[in-house]
């Protein structure tokens, strides 16, 4: 099995569904935002410390590392911001677009602090989640909606097109 990767943006589902897929298909998991945490810290205090730039080029080292088949990857949202990160994705893996609305990536959050960009305005916010839909949708291989849906439902969506 190719390696599959989940995108979207924060709060589509992308950990979630991944563990579920996981359970599912019996591949291996990893979780980039868990590979940077377990490898250069927490994600607010890189943020904080180390800047977003910095954090950027964290996500890719893990990213270079994970093998081509065998395994269910949840990426970070912001994944899709680096062109290499598009290529590691697109040559071997299979990419899984979850699309979900902001209005509900907004109720799925609420005032969640553990994710330095969601700190951000309502505007800034709605700038970043526009102009990143373009990145994910021309990088996936498969979009799926997630609106109005539960991680299991959209689990079983997935395998429909794996098996
Ligand atoms: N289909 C769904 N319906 C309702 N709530 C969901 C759904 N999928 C995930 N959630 C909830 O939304 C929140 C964010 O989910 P999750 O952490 O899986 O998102 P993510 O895409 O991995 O975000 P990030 O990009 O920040 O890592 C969690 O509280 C989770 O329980
Ligand atoms: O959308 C983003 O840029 C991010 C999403 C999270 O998964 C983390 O990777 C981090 O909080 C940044
Ligand atoms: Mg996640």
């Amino acid at each position: 099995m190719k390696t599959i990767y989940l995108t979207g943006f924060m709060g589509s589902g992308k950990s979630t569904v991944g563990e579920l897929l996981h359970r599912k298909t019996g591949a291996q998991y990893l979780d980039t935002d868990q590979l940077v945490v377990e490898k250069y810290g927490a994600i607010a205090a890189i943020f904080e410390n180390e800047g977003e730039n910095q954090f950027r080029h964290y996500e890719t080292e893990v990213l270079r590392d994970i093998p081509e088949t065998g395994y269910i990857v949840s990426t970070g949202g912001g994944i899709v911001e680096r062109e290499e990160n598009i290529t590691l994705m697109n040559k071997s893996g299979l990419v899984i677009y979850l699309d979900t609305s902001f209005e509900e990536v907004a109720r799925r959050l609420g005032n969640d602090t553990e994710r330095p960009l969601w700190g951000k305005t309502v505007l800034e916010k709605k700038k970043l989640y526009k102009r990143r839909y373009e990145w994910y949708t021309e990088t996936a291989d498969i979009r799926i909606s997630t609106d109005g849906k539960s991680p299991t439902e959209i689990t079983d969506e997935i395998m429909d097109y794996l098996t």
